[in-house]
């Protein structure tokens, strides 16, 4: 059995420099862990990449032999792949042992986990191939500045959710540049009332129907419980990686349960 986290979300929301980070605090453990690049456009790593998607076309070629622009090569590029996948990812996988630890670190764009079927083939390769696998989807703390966005990022994580069918974690990225506690703490773990009540606040009076279904949506699926991450403590890591490992049955570190969040706190950095 592998155990994979499948690392997703919006362009910018930290999934590059998590995957970096992790990869360090497990090298500091001598815990084994191999971080895979899924981004055909990126161009900089921070970690040693141990599977590359761009050995098999880069954007550049796509961008110049069909005309496309960088998004809309990027989708051309991974339905391509799916076509490849199978073999590529079959012979990768390969040089992995049954109990090795995989991080794909998927590009920004939303189409990818929303309506295009490359990710959940992917998916179910990885399953096939006896992998556990976790969404990890990121949202970025300094977008989550009031209800309305708490609850757009919520409703684009649910998205990925039903469209992946995955056992599902989501982060709230960047906390070392929450300075105001309280900024965030309202949507770290929100009461359903709290939410609609501000929710009805900030839009006018004919949308409470719709306010109403939304919440109910978000709570349902257990959205609103976003775990909180500080790349500067390694205890902040150590906790998110906790629970997603408790999603893919990944024993080890199911003991660390506290969490860790407190801006003012850095002793442990
Ligand atoms: N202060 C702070 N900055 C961060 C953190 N994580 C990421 N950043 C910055 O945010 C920017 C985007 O980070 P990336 O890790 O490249 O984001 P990404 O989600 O991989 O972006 P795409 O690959 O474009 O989808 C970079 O400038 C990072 O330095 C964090 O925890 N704290
Ligand atoms: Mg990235």
């Amino acid at each position: 059995m592998g155990y994979a986290q499948l690392v997703i979300g919006p362009a910018g929301s930290g999934k590059s420099t998590y995957c970096s980070s992790l990869y360090q605090h497990c090298e500091t453990l001598e815990r084994s862990i191999h971080i895979v690049n899924l981004d055909p456009a990126a161009e900089n790593f921070n970690y040693p990449v141990a599977m590359d998607i761009r050995e098999l076309i880069s954007l550049d070629d796509v961008m110049e032999e069909l005309g496309f622009g960088p998004n809309g090569g990027l989708s051309y590029r991974m339905e391509h792949l799916e076509e490849n996948l199978d073999e590529w990812l079959a012979e990768e996988l390969d040089n992995y042992l049954d109990d090795d630890y995989l991080v794909f670190d998927c590009p920004g764009q939303i189409e990818l986990f929303s309506h295009v079927a490359m990710l959940r083939n992917f998916v179910e390769h990885l399953n096939r191939k006896n992998f556990n696998v976790c969404g990890v989807y990121w949202l970025d703390s300094q977008f989550i500045t009031d209800v309305t966005k708490f609850v757009s990022g919520c409703m684009a994580s649910l998205s990925a959710m039903v469209q992946l069918e995955l056992p599902h974690v989501n982060i709230l990225s960047k906390m070392d540049l929450v300075t105001n506690k309280r900024d965030v703490e309202n949507y770290l773990d929100p009461e359903p009332r709290f939410l609609l009540s501000e929710l009805n606040e900030w839009m006018a009076p004919w949308f409470k129907k719709l306010n109403k279904s939304s919440i109910e949506e978000v709570v349902e699926y257990s959205m609103v419980s976003l775990i909180p991450l500080d790349l500067r403590k390694e205890s902040s890591i150590q906790y998110a990686l906790a629970q997603i490992g408790n999603c893919i049955q990944y024993g080890e570190d199911a003991d660390v349960k506290i969490r860790d969040f407190d801006a003012d706190n850095d002793d442990d950095a």
